[in-house]
């Protein structure tokens, strides 16, 4: 009975005349914070890609396995299959969204569907409807159900008119890609909608994220792809040019960013929207790390489009405030960053494809 008095709540389908509504806010907000051994429920839209995985594994680690249903439009393996609830979603299907958060009484929405920045240049229509539209429909039902919603900015949500280094939290945005527009249009509604309706908006703007997991097609992905090749082969050919500074971070700092973001308490966030970081380096920063782990590491440079849209990117990305406001900081330095990603990369990708070379040519 107590159990489903607070679903109401939450979801704000009856009125509790007994309670004032000081009271009717505190339970609310309890159970959005976990705190009334109800932990919140979530779901992660875009979960199959480069962050919605790994940021699953971390959500289900705290608050349960069935408590984080991830979602996506791509046919899961079984790996996923077992990990935990996956559920169909089509961003651009308002109704079949509707009904999930419905069915499965969710609390949290963490909103990953997007075409990155390199793929949406070359699907302009596409971007508009999935980064665009998408962050309507998201941002709608979140008020309607009074959800508490993370969408991700980026710093391709900056362009060339705004200051590099460093560029502040709040500055000039006049960003050259769909992917950058679409980003300051998310940003620019949540915070609208948390003003007019008091939706629990929450938006950061991450750098380029790296891990071993493969990236969307961005254009900070060659961070990523280095570790890959270079492993493999000795070599690796960069797709910009080696005096390219973009602010970076690791995937467990990002998602960990996340976290204490959305648990900390509204009233300690002075804006919705924070730049986070942990580091800026340049391709031949990476590779002179690198090339302690691969002797013989011989990296080329071919510039092509994506090199004049880093151009337009922050090279120094200022997160003071959301280090003054809620206490973030980050683990990983670009030292730290390069051994995790040696070794994942060895122990999770190439000695697992070593194994089962070995293992084929057996039979
Ligand atoms: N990976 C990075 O370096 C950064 C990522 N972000 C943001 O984080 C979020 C997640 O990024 P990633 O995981 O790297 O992207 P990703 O490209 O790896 O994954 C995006 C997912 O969205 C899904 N998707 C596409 N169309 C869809 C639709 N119609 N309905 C539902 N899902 C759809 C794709 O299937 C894919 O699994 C994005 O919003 C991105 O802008 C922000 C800054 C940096
Ligand atoms: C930094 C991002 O938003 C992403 N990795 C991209 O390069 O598009």
């Amino acid at each position: 009975m107590f159990r489903k008095c607070l679903t109401s709540l939450v979801q704000n389908t009856v009125s509790v005349g007994t309670l004032t509504p000081k009271a009717t806010e505190f339970l609310r907000r309890s159970v959005h914070n976990g705190s009334l051994g109800r932990p919140p429920k979530i779901l992660i839209t875009g979960g199959l890609g480069q962050l919605g995985i790994e940021c699953a594994k971390l959500l289900r680690s705290q608050y349960g396995k069935n408590n984080v249903i991830l979602s996506d439009i791509i046919k899961p393996n079984d790996a996923i299959c077992e990990s935990g609830p996956y559920i169909f979603a089509d961003i651009l299907d308002f109704k079949g969204l509707q009904k999930i958060i419905v069915d499965h009484q969710v609390d949290w929405l963490i909103h990953f569907s997007a075409l990155l920045s390199a793929v949406g240049e070359q699907n302009v229509p596409l971007a508009v409807k999935v980064n665009i539209e998408g962050v309507h429909n998201v941002i709608e039902l979140a008020k309607q159900y009074k959800l508490r919603i993370f969408v991700p900015s980026t710093i391709g949500a900056f362009g060339p008119d705004s200051p590099r280094n460093p560029t502040p939290n709040v500055t000039i945005q006049r960003p050259h890609t769909i992917y950058g527009v679409a980003k300051v249009h998310a940003e620019l509604i949540g915070e609208y909608y948390y003003h007019k309706f008091g939706l629990d908006f929450r938006c950061l703007r991450f750098p380029g994220v790296i891990s071993s997991d493969p990236p969307g097609g961005g254009t900070t992905d060659y961070a990523v792809a280095i570790f890959h090749e270079a492993l493999r082969t000795g070599k690796y050919t960069c797709y910009l040019r080696p005096d390219t500074r973009l602010p970076m971070m690791y995937i467990e700092d990002c998602l960990r960013s996340l976290l204490e973001f959305m648990r900390a308490p509204s009233e300690q966030l002075k804006r919705r929207v924070y730049n986070v970081t942990a580091m800026s380096f340049t391709p031949e920063e990476l590779a002179y790390k690198l090339s302690k782990y691969v002797p013989n590491l011989h990296v080329t440079y071919q510039p092509d489009s994506r090199q004049q849209i880093a151009d337009s990117w922050p090279e120094v990305f200022d997160d003071s405030e959301a280090r003054r406001d809620w206490n973030w900081q980050h683990k990983y330095d670009l030292d730290g960053l390069v051994d995790y990603m040696v070794k994942d990369v060895q122990e999770n990708y190439i000695n697992v494809e070593n194994g089962q070379r070995r293992a084929s040519a057996k039979i």
